[in-house]
């Protein structure tokens, strides 16, 4: 299946990384340079800049620019695409279906891994479209197919941001073995194969039991879980969650 991604920033490129594998990418963006150190990067893809008249008859779009472009590009495109994805954070269906064309519309919420092919997807929208969007998007990892665009905003606000709230604990947990006097190169190394550890682990037992098995009474975690408890992490990492939620739901407003 041939795929254009609308957009050239760093989530259309991690797509693209990844879908690439599986199906025929077109990128259209603003800036012919861009595209072609882009299509320098990965070329398998095509490239073209967007026009003023930008036909997208019987096309499958995947939508990448920023939520405030959504009005803006929208005016560009001219004819009926067949499927239309969109990643944009909080953007409504009913909105993009009052701005652009299409037989049938869905809703994305990839991350960044995508570039990796290990993106955690939620998908929603038009059934008609349901096996197509979880076979396109299964190409970059995993996807999860719910049935309300309110639990698609809640899945941004985890699996979307997430990465960036993971790589917040990676680098103060780096930074803590360097202050407690390792080599920043080593504790590098170490949070790596941590974090992929204990992916692994979650893949079969719950976070609790995790924790309970590698708590030793009176031991080296409990010690630093009662410094994380004092940090008021568990509710910071909530109030985040709620955070970007909320922005999610007023993007969505706009
Ligand atoms: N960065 C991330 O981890 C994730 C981002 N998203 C969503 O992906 C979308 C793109 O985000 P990023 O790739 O991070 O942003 P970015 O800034 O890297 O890329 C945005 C793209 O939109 C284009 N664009 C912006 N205004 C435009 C206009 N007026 N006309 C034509 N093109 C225009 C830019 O040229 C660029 O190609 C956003 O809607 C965001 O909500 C979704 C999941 C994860
Ligand atoms: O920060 C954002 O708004 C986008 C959506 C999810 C990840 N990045």
């Amino acid at each position: 299946m041939k795929l254009t991604l609308i957009g050239n920033g760093i989530m259309a490129q991690s797509l693209a990384r990844g879908l690439v594998k599986n199906h025929e990418v077109e990128m259209i963006g603003r800036n012919e340079n861009t595209l072609k150190t882009i299509q320098e990067q990965i070329p398998q893809i095509t490239i073209k800049t967007l026009d003023d008249q930008e036909n997208i008859e019987g096309k499958n779009i995947i939508f990448c620019v920023k939520p405030y472009a959504l009005g803006s590009v929208s005016t560009r495109l001219v004819g009926e695409c067949d499927i239309l994805f969109s990643i944009l954070a909080g953007t409504k269906l009913s909105s993009l279906k009052n701005q652009i064309k299409s037989k049938y519309y869905v809703r994305t919420m990839p991350n960044i891994a995508a570039s990796v092919q290990n993106s955690m997807t939620t998908i929603t929208g038009d059934n008609e479209a349901k096996n197509i969007a979880l076979d396109i998007f299964s190409s970059i990892g995993k996807t999860l197919w719910v049935n309300t665009e309110n639990q698609l905003d809640i899945a941004t606000a985890i699996a979307g941001s997430g990465p960036a709230y993971l790589a917040l604990v990676a680098e103060a947990l780096t930074d803590g073995a360097v202050n407690a006097g390792l080599e920043r190169h080593l504790s590098k190394e170490l949070v790596q194969g941590l974090f992929s550890g204990t992916a692994s682990l979650l893949e079969n037992s719950h976070p609790a039991i995790i924790k309970d098995s590698v708590m030793s009474p009176g031991g080296t975690t409990a010690a630093g879980y009662t410094k994380l408890e004092e940090g008021a992490v568990r509710d910071s990492m909530i109030k985040a969650i709620n955070a970007a939620y909320s922005k999610a739901v007023e993007l969505g407003k706009k």
